[in-house]
């Protein structure tokens, strides 16, 4: 089909070629008669030399595509060369012409001839196109009489195929037949020059037939462009579907056959303008649009290919970097994996290392506690050897006593001494830390379960759990003060001895912190009991002459230290660490009284009492707001062989542990400053009893610090709380239940008050001989004004009252 086409236009140009050359040549010659005559193309076409060239250019062609034919190629040749000499060739024109009808009969699918069984429907159309082109080329080429009678037909023939598909009907007449297939009855009459007609007549047939076949052409040639826009669609649309096999052999396939359409199309159209006559050709101006148009199409059609295939490599080149992306991206992915996995190990290797310290930490308490343990057995097996020992030494000395003439008045006057010395070693078999606790009479509810008496213990419900308390001595709320008293003498009397005392009442606000410690007069607390019980044991011992006793007294209210037994109005005093490597503290200024009776006593602790801060709550119309601390120093003489003592007796009254909120809330109804007064001594309260169980808390885990300058109340309990002392706690709790939140604080800070260990309880001596005097600076809790004593022993400063109980000087 391509070879077909090839050759066809390649005679288009040769005929196109010649005919401009015969032209140029004619008007160089001057014939007047080719431009003047009535058909000057056809007379330019009937000329001999263009066509011999044509066929000479032809026959090579043929020749050169068909190898058998040797012979008719010299053949052909040697004509070629007869007729560029000028001599007619061999093979005209029309029967070259004629040969190429017969081709195109072939390749309509006939096989037999041109003018059988040609269906004009079913051959391609540019096949049928070329073939009426031919004809009519063959029919202007020829006169009539030399007209090949098969093209004549052929002619007439593709005439009424276009008269069947709607093309216009001319006039026509009857044609030759000879050869062929009878013409039909009613086909187009065709004009032949030939025929014996009148000049203006044979032109008008003619130019009707020209007309007729003009647009029968045209109309074809629409019918192609019309193709040709369906096959660029298709092919448009094929390429959409790139990477398809088949698809871009049918683009290629369909590309080819698009320029082998475009080629013809506009060699038709130039054939048209070029052969048509000479009036009645049309002004090239439409197809010269057309063209146009055409030239259009196609520099967009090769502008959308190379669009296409911009866009397919650029598509390529992203599939390539989305590729590229995507490795990376999982990359990143593998690489996040391995670094949350790291991190997850780190913070697990984190855990396990703090776990590890802090058993270790554990591990190290628990030595230390192993060691701690073990100087307890060491020392009470010391002590339990010495109390044995000096039990084998009373028994043999009295059996050595009874012995003697005078045993018995002896034994009464030498039974003191071990009575004496029971309290002291008591003390120190008992432990250094005691806590009791005792409970406010009142409505008793269900949320505690109290099981007194020594290692009593109280079960709480608070908040859906059970809280047990084991503590050394539960005192029931029916307890009298006596009881009381009688678990707390022994302490109180191991002064006598040399021994620290420290007895501290801590509790929630209004459970009886003051009644137990006060008291009213007609039953008197701990402290009026104390002093008597002191007094009478000194008396016992031989008067107070043998003894000193100093007395001072303190509050802190709001953090600040008031004296409380100074003469003028109560001022505040400074609490400062004592000399550097004595421990201890010191307190300038603060007034220290030498009582020598009972009496003299009482009336200083009265006076104590007055200054004291009191302020009204709903709970407890006197409640203490301060913490009020009494300390007695008690000086033994030294007897005539052997060491004197110097023991001191603290009894702290604390403020109530009440919350803050509740503090806030007994003051809801009165005026914003006495509410914000309350709330500041609420908050300085807590704050110091916080301190207290700071300091509790680092002496039971045995720390070398200890908070003591957490606040003034352990600064100024820190030689009642160091090592050696004796420290006895009387929590005092409610069994209300709407006290049962305060109750099971209460009862927790006991608890960790228990657990402390203070160390052995020491003695504190004075040296052998001459009078007792004031200890040192890190025994002395509070270092007053100097109570210096004279060398007389325990007579008072000028200054101070008489140690008859003499008030202070207003
Ligand atoms: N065991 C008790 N027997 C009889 N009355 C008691 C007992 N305990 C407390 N009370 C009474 O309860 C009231 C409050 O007692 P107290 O003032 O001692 O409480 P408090 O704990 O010292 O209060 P605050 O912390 O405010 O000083 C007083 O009227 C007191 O008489």
């Amino acid at each position: 089909m391509y070879a077909f086409y090839s050759l066809l236009v390649y005679i288009f140009y040769t005929l196109f070629r010649r005919d401009g050359e015969g032209a140029a040549a004619a008007a160089h010659n001057g014939n007047p008669s080719q431009g003047t005559g009535s058909l000057p193309r056809r007379n330019r076409r009937h000329r001999r030399h263009p066509q011999q060239d044509l066929w000479t250019e032809l026959n090579g062609l043929d020749s050169s595509s068909d190898p058998d034919s040797e012979n008719d190629r010299d053949g052909k040749q040697e004509a070629t060369a007869e007729g560029a000499a000028g001599s007619s060739p061999e093979v005209s024109l029309e029967e070259a012409i004629t040969h190429l009808a017969e081709f195109l009969s072939l390749q309509l699918g006939t096989g037999e001839g041109w003018t059988r069984s040609l269906d004009p429907d079913k051959a391609p159309l540019l096949l049928t196109l070329t073939g009426q082109l031919l004809a009519v080329v063959a029919w202007l080429q020829g006169p009539g009489e030399n007209r090949p009678p098969r093209l004549q037909h052929g002619l007439q023939h593709r005439l009424c195929g276009s008269q069947q598909t709607g093309a216009p009907a001319p006039a026509t007449t009857s044609a030759s037949s000879s050869g062929g297939q009878p013409l039909a009855p009613e086909g187009p009459r065709v004009t032949m020059r030939g025929e014996p007609k009148g000049q203006p007549q044979q032109r008008e047939e003619e130019h009707r037939d020209w007309q007729w076949l003009e647009g029968t052409t045209l109309g074809q040639i629409e019918e192609m462009k019309q193709q040709l826009e369906q096959q660029e669609e298709e092919l448009g649309r094929l390429r959409l579907g790139v990477g398809i096999t088949d698809s871009e052999k049918r683009i290629q396939h369909l590309t080819l056959e698009n320029e082998a359409l475009k080629q013809s199309l506009s060699l038709t159209r130039d054939l048209l303008l070029q052969w048509g006559p000479g009036p009645l050709v049309r002004t090239p101006s439409p197809a010269q649009e057309e063209a146009e148009v055409l030239m259009e199409l196609r520099s967009r059609l090769r502008e959308t290919e190379e669009a296409t295939e911009t866009l397919r490599t650029q598509l390529g080149v992203q599939e390539g970097q989305l590729w590229e992306l995507q490795g990376t991206l999982r990359e990143l992915q593998v690489e996040a994996a391995a670094q949350e996995s790291e991190r997850r190990n780190k913070r697990e290797l984190r855990q396990i290392l703090s776990q590890l310290a802090g058993l270790r930490g554990h591990i190290v308490a628990l030595r230390q506690g192993c060691g701690d343990l073990r100087g307890l057995v060491i020392a009470f097996t010391q002590n339990y050897q010495g109390a044995l020992k000096e039990a084998q030494g009373q028994v043999c000395w009295a059996l050595g006593e009874l012995s003697a003439s005078h045993w018995g008045r002896r034994v009464s006057e030498n039974r003191k001494k071990p009575r004496r010395a029971y309290h002291g070693r008591l003390l120190e078999l008992r432990g250094n830390i005691r806590v009791l606790c005792r409970l406010k009479p009142g409505s008793p509810g269900n949320l505690l379960n109290v099981n007194p008496g020594p290692g009593g213990t109280i079960t709480a419900n608070y908040r859906g759990r059970q809280r047990h308390f084991r503590l050394d001595r539960v005192f029931a709320p029916d307890a009298t003060q006596e009881e009381v008293f009688r678990e707390l003498e022994p302490a109180v009397l191991s002064c006598l001895q040399g021994y620290s005392v420290c007895i501290f009442t801590y509790g929630q606000t209004g459970t009886g912190k003051t009644y137990s410690m006060e008291g009213p007069t007609e039953d008197p607390g701990i402290a009026p009991r104390a002093l008597q019980s002191l007094f009478r044991e000194m008396g016992a011992q031989g008067g107070p002459r043998q003894h000193r006793v100093t007395v001072s007294m303190v509050e802190i209210y709001n953090e600040a230290v008031r004296d409380l037994l100074a003469s003028g109005p109560p001022e505040r005093l400074t609490v400062r660490q004592g000399p550097e490597g004595c421990g201890g503290i010191h307190v300038p200024g603060l007034t220290c009284w030498d009582v020598s009776d009972l009496r003299a006593l009482h009336k200083m602790l009265n006076l104590g009492r007055r200054n004291r801060a009191t302020a009204a709550t709903h709970m407890n119309e006197h409640s203490s707001r301060s913490h009020a601390l009494v300390t007695l120093t008690l000086t033994t003489a030294p007897p005539p062989h052997g060491p004197g003592t110097a023991g001191t007796l603290h009894l702290v009254d604390l403020a109530g542990s009440e919350r803050v909120w509740k503090a806030v809330m007994t003051e809801s109804g009165g005026r914003a400053g006495v509410r914000g007064r309350r709330l500041r001594e609420a908050q300085t309260i807590n704050r110091s009893l916080l301190a207290l169980g700071g300091v509790m808390a680092a002496l039971r885990a045995r720390q070398p610090h200890v908070p003591f300058r957490d606040s003034q109340l352990t600064r100024l309990l820190q030689p009642a709380l160091g090592p050696g002392a004796t420290a006895v706690m009387l929590v005092q709790i409610s069994s209300r239940p709407e006290d049962v939140g305060e109750t099971v604080c209460s009862l927790k800070f006991a608890e960790r008050v228990s657990q402390v260990e203070l160390g052995p309880a020491r003695r504190h001596r004075t040296p052998t001989s001459g009078t007792p005097t004031s200890s040192s600076a890190g025994d002395t809790p509070f270092l007053g004004t100097p109570t210096t004593p004279s060398s007389e022993g325990i007579s008072p400063q000028a200054e101070q009252p008489s140690p008859s109980g003499g008030l202070p000087p207003p």
